[in-house]
């Protein structure tokens, strides 16, 4: 029972922790790491009230130690898949019906134990997991999940205070129901804020979930479905399952309750996806949401007004942090004549100061990126530079995956504006740049526009406010976050919600009020205080 009407006001975003040399953070961290590698992982999956270990195990290893092995996750099949939906249907009319207070508390408990008790857990889960330096896990696990949960608590309290207008005579108002079924979360390996944000998003909005994350990320969401479970969540609610992404694909989506699917992974998933609901939709109860962000193929398009120095700077940042394993990470860049000398200078120079290894020192910048099969695919990209006579290796360009998987932050140089390297998602640390004449910004701008099918994020570099307008204007659908004079990387919840279209996605931008409207289904609610008692109009006597 509600008895009074709870407001959350608008959080301010989590600090980003520094991990500066002899910082109390840092030594933490680095003893949560150490932990971490001393105890081997045994990771069950949550179905209902149980822990399930199959027996059937998938061993993990940190990307840049590929030797090590800091455990084991029990992976399922479909028969697991069904008992996670049975598990999550058990759960759905308890939490449907459970006050918005009392949910809304476990996810805000859930922010607090991930800002304090777990912090440094999670970020190491996400550093020996996914291999991410201190601070790119910082951002990351510790605060970008903190400020979904604490954003979306706030979003969603709003949207219930949006209510409709009433005539005399008549009260009129909106219930924002959960959805009539089950939810899908799919995420993917790149990042833990995105595979807690998932689940938890409809799960705030009264939602029951079976989530199945990316086999590469399982360790750091294990810890978060640790801690929904320490903050409270009921069982059921979120059911967390592993295992081969097509077989839990063709389980869950030929369910009659299936309601919603929240994806982030790559277009070609996602478009199998899509067609697979669209073949099976007869047979739902109720129409689906489909939300799905995908991948991206970014751009910095510099004017021949912009500060090189930025320039370098929003490059070096934008294209390699987290080895370039992100959907908005920078990696084709259209620079004018006039800048290109100074531009590839400076980077080449920001390059060589780029230290690369494991992510226990914390003075490399660079560490590996994710899996074989993804440092097989990123050199057969520098293979190809190195072979064909459009393009060249300006910088970088070696790779070795011995110890760990690490590719050489690489910039190609092309003399062809759609050469394959600025026109695919390579998903690694590798940039391309095409220098086109100083004077030819508009024809720079329909090559942006129209090289590639994406429109996740991009930049514009420039100091003439003209050339920000005209970029402003001319690229209005060629990125779903766009950057002046800063790297298209990077989004902060509540300040930059973020999402893109065309082949990037369904644009419901995650951590804002957008993507809650889409797990919510309203019914309209009028009562009538008098109601008429004659049919007839007063015209009609
Ligand atoms: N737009 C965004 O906000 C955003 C954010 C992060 C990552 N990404 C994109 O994600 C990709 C990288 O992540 P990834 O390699 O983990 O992506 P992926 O598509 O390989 O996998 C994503 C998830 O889908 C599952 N999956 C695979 N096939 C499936 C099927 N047939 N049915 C159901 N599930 C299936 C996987 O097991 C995994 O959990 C890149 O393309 C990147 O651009 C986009
Ligand atoms: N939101 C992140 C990217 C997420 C995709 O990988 C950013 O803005 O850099």
């Amino acid at each position: 029972m509600t008895i009074g009407e709870f407001f959350y006001p608008l959080p301010a975003n989590e600090p980003v922790l520094g991990y500066a040399p002899g910082s109390k953070e840092k030594e933490l961290l680095q003893k949560a790491i150490q932990e971490m590698k001393a105890h081997k992982a045994d990771i069950p999956m949550y179905i209902g009230s149980e822990e399930v270990k199959t027996g059937k195990t998938v061993s993990l290893h940190p990307p840049h130690e590929h030797h090590h092995v800091l455990g084991h996750f029990h992976t399922g099949n479909t028969a697991h898949f069904n008992k996670a939906i049975d598990a999550a249907l058990a759960a759905r009319k308890a939490w449907a019906e459970l006050s918005w207070a009392n949910r809304a508390n476990i996810f805000l408990k859930a922010a607090d134990l991930l800002a304090t008790k777990y912090r440094y857990q999670v970020n190491a889960a996400t550093m020996l997991g996914q291999s991410k330096n201190a601070y790119q896990a910082e951002i990351d696990s510790a605060c970008e999940l903190i400020d979904f949960l604490r954003f979306n608590v706030h979003y969603l309290g709003e949207i219930y205070r949006q209510q409709p207008i009433s005539s005399p005579g008549v009260h009129n108002r909106l219930e924002f129901r959960p959805l009539e079924g089950f939810v899908v979360a799919i995420t993917p390996f790149n990042f833990t804020a995105i595979a807690g944000n998932l689940p938890s998003a409809p799960a705030l909005c009264g939602n029951v979930v079976v989530w199945k994350p990316s086999d590469t990320q399982v360790l750091a969401a294990w810890w978060v479905m640790k801690v929904f479970k320490e903050a409270g969540l009921p069982d059921g609610v979120i059911n967390l399952v592993y295992g081969d992404g097509p077989e839990f694909g063709n389980a869950v989506f030929a369910h009659r309750d299936f309601a919603g699917v929240h994806f982030t992974g790559s277009t070609r998933t996602f478009n199998h996806i899509w067609k697979t609901i669209g073949e099976n939709v007869a047979g739902y109860r109720t129409y689906p949401r489909i939300v799905g962000e995908t991948g991206g193929k970014d751009f910095v398009l510099v004017h021949k007004s912009a500060h090189a120095d930025a320039v370098v700077t929003g490059l070096a940042r934008g294209a390699f942090e987290y080895q370039g394993q992100k959907c908005s990470a920078a990696s084709r860049a259209y620079i004018p004549s006039n800048l290109a000398p100074e531009i590839k200078a400076g980077l080449q120079k920001a390059l060589q100061s780029m230290k690369m290894g494991t992510v226990e020192d914390f003075g490399n910048f660079i560490n590996a990126v994710i899996d074989e099969r993804s440092f097989d695919k990123i050199a057969g990209y520098i293979d190809k530079a190195k072979n064909d006579p459009a393009a060249r290796i300006i910088a970088g360009g070696t790779y070795d995956k011995t110890a760990g998987y690490f590719i050489e932050p690489t910039v190609i140089e092309t003399s062809d504006p759609r050469f394959v390297t600025m026109c695919e998602e390579i998903f690694g640390p590798v940039l391309t740049l095409y220098v086109y004449e100083a004077d030819a910004f508009e024809q720079a701008m329909d090559l942006v526009d129209n090289t590639s099918p994406y429109a996740l994020t991009g930049a514009v570099f420039a100091q003439d406010r003209a050339a920000v307008e005209r970029a402003t204007h001319r690229l209005s659908h060629s990125a779903g976050n766009f950057y002046i004079n800063d790297k298209p990387t990077g989004a902060v919840v509540g300040q930059q919600p973020f999402g893109g279209a065309r082949a990037s996605g369904t644009n419901d931008k995650a951590g804002s009020a957008l993507n809650l409207y889409r797990w919510l289904s309203a019914r309209t609610i009028k009562e009538n205080y008098n109601p008429p008692v004659d049919y007839r109009y007063p015209f009609l006597g």
